[in-house]
Order: structure tokens, then sequence, then C-alpha cells
């Protein structure tokens, strides 16, 4: 893989499209990616917004062998039910040497790698939404026959997405708890806060800009070199001030053993899906 790679994003709902926005607006060249969906709408769709070629209506997997066949990084951006399936469909067509990356939740390197080729370099990801903004976070786990160098094309692929950390795969759960449905927890913050304004009298499109545009800030603050988020929020927190008042209310009500808790469940959810998935195998 000398010249930049050919990519193909075999599945392109949110995750994949998130990842293509980022690696686009990092300067790759969209001719040089392809990708494929099931439905015509949201092919046209994603050719209008992102100007790549996009190709749609792979009942029989025609679509999916073809830009499979043409990529020197094939991205499976499917459901996780759809992983293998998907991967049995393109095995016979892959390029020589081409790797395949997964931004699947729970689908363990194990079970791609038996349904390709011997010897099919495989990457397990969990990146997250934000990456459409060059914001995401990223960790991989390189399949059993992965090379250093191939990790290092993947890694700075995805690094204009954002930042990349490599992890053993038994962490990619819990990895997947913090980071993968992370912005969700973000944005549920943000609506729970507009909610509660609105309670407290504000129009709710204002408390609606309000919320957003503080978890935003607050976000783009953490994103500061050497930000930590305890100092942070003690910085906004006067003594016997008003952010005292609310954070003794959190602490009181055990907001911290709620989150850990919506946590665990993220995790052990990803843990019942992979089991699912290998009894199935
Ligand atoms: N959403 C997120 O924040 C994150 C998701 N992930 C992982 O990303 C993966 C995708 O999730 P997400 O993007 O949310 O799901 P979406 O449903 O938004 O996207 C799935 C995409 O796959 C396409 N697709 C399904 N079957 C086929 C097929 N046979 N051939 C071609 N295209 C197909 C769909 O096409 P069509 O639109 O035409 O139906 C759709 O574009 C999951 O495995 C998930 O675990 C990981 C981290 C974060
Ligand atoms: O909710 C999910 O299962 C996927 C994986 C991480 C974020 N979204």
């Amino acid at each position: 893989m000398q010249n930049l790679p050919r990519l193909s994003f075999l599945g392109c709902g949110s995750m994949n499209e998130a990842i293509l926005g980022g690696i686009l607006a990092g300067g790759f060249p969209a001719d040089r990616i392809t990708a494929t969906v099931r439905r015509a709408d949201r092919a046209a769709e994603l050719r209008q917004r992102h100007g790549i070629t996009v190709l749609a209506g792979s009942e029989d997997g025609g679509a999916n062998r073809t830009a499979a066949a043409e990529a020197d990084i094939v991205i499976v951006g499917v459901k996780p039910v759809g992983v293998r399936a998907m991967l049995t469909e393109v095995a016979g067509s892959l390029a020589p040497g081409a790797v395949v990356v997964s931004v699947a939740a729970a689908v363990p390197l194990e079970l791609m790698e038996a349904a390709l080729p011997a010897g099919t370099q495989v990457i397990r990801t969990m990146p997250n939404t934000p990456a459409k903004v060059g914001r995401g976070v990223t960790a991989l786990a390189p399949g059993s026959s992965a090379t250093p160098e191939s990790v290092e094309v993947v890694r700075s692929l995805l690094s204009s997405t954002g930042r990349v950390v490599e992890v053993p795969e038994n962490q990619l759960d819990a990895v997947g708890s913090v980071s993968g449905s992370g912005p969700a927890y973000a944005f549920y913050l943000a609506e729970a806060m507009a909610k509660a304004g609105v309670e407290l009298g504000l129009d709710p499109e204002l408390a609606a800009v309000l919320a957003a545009e503080t978890v935003a800030g607050a976000g783009a603050m953490l994103a500061e070199p050497g930000a930590d988020a305890a100092a942070l929020r003690k910085a906004v927190t006067s003594p016997n001030g008003t952010t005292e008042a609310a954070i003794r209310v959190f602490n009181e009500q055990d907001l911290p053993g709620t989150i850990a808790a919506g946590m665990a469940a993220a995790a052990d959810r990803s843990a019942a899906i992979t089991a699912e998935l290998t009894a199935a195998s």
C-alpha cells in the first residue's frame, strides 16, 4: 500500500458516515472511496452529500462484492448481527492483501477471521460519531494476521477522525461503554438540562440552545491540552454557591452510581451480543 489506499465502506449508516465525513474533511480524496448501502434513497443522499461512489441494492451481494474487490481497506459498518453474513458475502472478492476493518460492537476478531480466507488481515475497532467533526476517539485491536504496517496505515487514516488508541480486544466492551456509546450520554445530558430549564421557566428553544452550547463548550474545554475534568468542574463551583447546591443534590441522589450502573449495562449488553453471535456460529 505505497500510495493512498482505496477505501470501501460496506454499510454506511450513522457510524461509517461519521468516519467518512471525518476522513473527507481531513483531505482524503472522494474519488478513492466507495460505499454500499441497501436503500437507493440513502445511496443518493450519500452521493449528494459526499461526492463518493455509492452502490446500492445489494440483495444478491453484488454491490458489496464489487466494492470489496476494489479496496485496499474495507470498513465494515453494518449492525453486529449482519457482520458475519457481510464478510461471508465478500470473502471471495477481497483484493490480495486487503485489510478488513470492523466498527461493529461485540463482534469478535475470531468470528470475523473465521468468515474470511485464512490469513486475511482484520482489525476490530470501536469508534464514535464525533469522528464526523474530527473529535472522535477510536480504539483498535488488530487480528492475528494484521501486520504492524497495516495497523499503522489504518491508524493514520483514522487519525483524521480524532484520537486513535490500541487496546487488547478484551477491553473493547468497556471502551464501547465509555466512548462508543458515550456521545449519547452527553446528548442525553443536554436533553435533560434543556427539559429542566423549561421547568425552571425558560422558553424551550432558548433552553435547548443554552444546554447544547454549554455541553459543547465544556467539551471544547475538556479537549484542551492538559485539561482535567475535576479541576474544570471545581473552577465553576464557588464555595456555597449555586453549582455546589446542584452537585450536592447529584451526589445525594448518587448520580455517579447511576452512570456507573448504566455503563455496566452497556458493557454487559456487548458481552451478551458476543455470546449470541458466537452461539449462532
Ligand atoms: N452509531 C454509533 O454511534 C456507533 C456504532 N458502532 C457500530 O457501527 C455499526 C453500524 O451502526 P450504525 O451506523 O449505528 O447503524 P446504521 O443502521 O445507521 O447503519 C447500518 C448501515 O448498514 C447498511 N447495510 C445493512 N445491511 C447491508 C448490506 N447487506 N449491504 C450493504 N449495506 C448494508 C445500511 O443500509 P441502509 O441505510 O440502506 O439500510 C446502513 O447504511 C454497528 O455494528 C455498531 O455496533 C460502533 C460505534 C458507535
Ligand atoms: O448502541 C450500540 O450498540 C452502538 C455501539 C456503540 C454505540 N452504538
